[in-house]
């Protein structure tokens, strides 16, 4: 397309914030940008599926930097001991940039754009400082950016209740929520403390940064758009999603983002013999791993409703195995043999909610799982746990109508017999507004995402807009 349009692709090493990154990088190469994709070592093999079809992608693997608090061989967010916070990750990472800046200054032919994740706001600073444009890439939806921003903008202080009330007076339709459910990242700030003012820095270099990247589409999020111009007072946002795999939206390679745990022969033969639309996938994504009470009541809800269902559960650290987390009943699997399939570790989660016998997707309500359950064409049971969940479950449930509110917090304990009859509902005629619904969004996002579509065209708008700039680089 142009020589000059290379581009760093900078993801954050956690598996919800890696893929999408990832299946975009996919998508710019076939459109003829050349991309260099940074990650650590032990990050790499999540690189294998995309490199083994794209031999033109560079990868930058830099060490990991020493870090005190992160023991050594820990790269990514899944793998980090449960007294670890997300902003040690945020901060270690930003060791990189004087690594990062050896690099492009050696470069014979360096990148003339970066785009990286929203957790590496950093590198907004290193793109000025080598005079190169930074783009921002979201891996949650436009909705929540906005809160985001809105925080780390007004830096409001906390109230002295967590249930008050805080409302986003200048969103949209005034979203509210009880303080315990605003962002933990932002809830967890303190004045002075270095890694909090660094996470601070981060997020408001990316509201300066030169441009933003969405992982949705407009119909979806159309007023939260607009207002993400308004409050950027720049057009330069692009809604590009749900970025898939490239012609993979049916049969998504069970390697994406994990290897399968699961033989896709045994799945598929499994869910072949289940009815069309009566089997209740359940997922919590790629962070969360459930209590050991908690295990117990899904467990038990999904014994008391008497669903098919397929259970994947995270496979614990050694520091998670000995809280009891992630651990399933003695005797469970036993008993719901037949209507019940465990996946322990990694689902091809896209695979198994394209297959026609998925009736409905318990989800935790990351942002990715939510497109993925939309572009299935699945009603949802949302069951926020914390992150921008509260206010992707708010989306579903209450604007889109597409998903019944389950249970909310991390620490919450679902009522086993509450939990039965709604995973019962969830595949009977009772959810008849949800499935309906849910078809109609499915419709939606084929045609955002179809050639012309209003992702595609956006897409396409920001190819261009790259390829410029890359341009105007080269003549200096
Ligand atoms: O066994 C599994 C588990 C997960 N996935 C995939 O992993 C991704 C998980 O992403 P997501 O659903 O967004 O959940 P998290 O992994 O929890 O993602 C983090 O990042 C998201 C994007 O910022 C946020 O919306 C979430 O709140 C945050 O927890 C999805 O693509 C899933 O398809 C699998 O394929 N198999």
């Amino acid at each position: 397309m142009s020589a000059g349009a290379h581009v760093l692709v900078f993801p954050f090493p956690a598996q919800g914030h890696l893929i999408p990154l990832l299946d975009l990088a996919h998508h710019l190469v076939i459109r003829g940008i050349t991309i260099t994709i940074l990650v650590t070592p032990k990050n790499l093999p999540i690189l294998n599926p995309l490199l083994s079809k794209n031999s033109t992608i560079n990868t930058l693997v830099l060490p990991f930097p020493n870090y005190p608090s992160i023991p050594f061989g820990i790269e990514n967010l899944k793998d980090l001991p449960p007294n670890i916070r997300l902003t040690s990750m945020i901060h270690a990472l930003g060791e990189l940039y004087q690594p990062l800046l050896s690099w492009f200054r050696s470069h014979p032919s360096p990148p003339v754009e970066i785009i990286s994740d929203i957790f590496l706001g950093w590198t907004h600073r290193l793109a000025c400082q080598l005079g190169v444009r930074r783009f921002v890439f979201s891996p949650s939806g436009a909705m929540a950016l906005a809160t985001m921003y809105s925080l780390w903008q007004e830096m409001p202080s906390a109230p002295k209740d967590q249930n008050e009330l805080f409302s986003f007076s200048k969103i949209p339709r005034c979203p509210k929520y009880p303080w315990w459910q605003i962002s933990t990242i932002y809830r967890s700030y303190m004045e002075g403390d270095p890694v909090s003012e660094f996470t601070k820095e981060g997020m408001q270099a990316n509201i300066a940064s030169w441009g933003l990247i969405v992982n949705s589409f407009t119909l979806l999020e159309g007023i939260y758009f607009e207002h993400l111009r308004k409050q950027l007072g720049h057009d330069r946002v692009w809604a590009v999603g749900p970025i898939l795999p490239k012609k993979t939206i049916d049969m998504t390679p069970p390697e994406r983002g994990g290897t399968s745990t699961v033989s896709m022969h045994d799945l598929k033969t499994w869910l072949d013999t289940c009815e069309d639309h009566k089997v209740v996938y359940v997922c919590y994504g790629s962070q969360v791993l459930l209590t050991k009470d908690q295990m117990e009541a899904v467990a038990s809800g999904l014994e008391k409703s008497g669903v098919h269902f397929i259970w994947c559960v995270k496979q614990p650290s050694k520091e998670h195995v000995g809280e009891g987390y992630s651990m399933i009943p003695s005797g469970f699997e036993d008993r719901v043999a037949g209507r019940g399939l465990i996946i322990r570790g990694w689902a091809p989660q896209v695979w198994i909610l394209s297959h026609r016998a998925v009736g409905a997707f318990l989800t935790h309500c990351g942002w990715n799982s939510i497109l993925e359950g939309i572009v299935a064409g699945v009603p949802m049971l949302a069951c926020p746990m914390g992150a921008d969940q509260f206010v992707g479950a708010t989306l579903l449930a209450e604007e889109l109508k597409v998903a019944k509110r389950v249970c909310d917090g991390a620490n919450v304990v679902s009522k086993s017999a509450n939990l039965a009859r709604t995973l019962m509902e969830s595949v009977s005629d009772q959810s008849r507004v949800e499935k309906e619904r849910a078809k109609e969004l499915r419709m939606a996002v084929l045609d955002a995402i179809k050639e012309d579509g209003s992702s595609d065209k956006n897409l396409t708008a920001f190819v261009k807009h790259v390829v410029g700039l890359g341009s105007e680089i080269d003549k200096g």
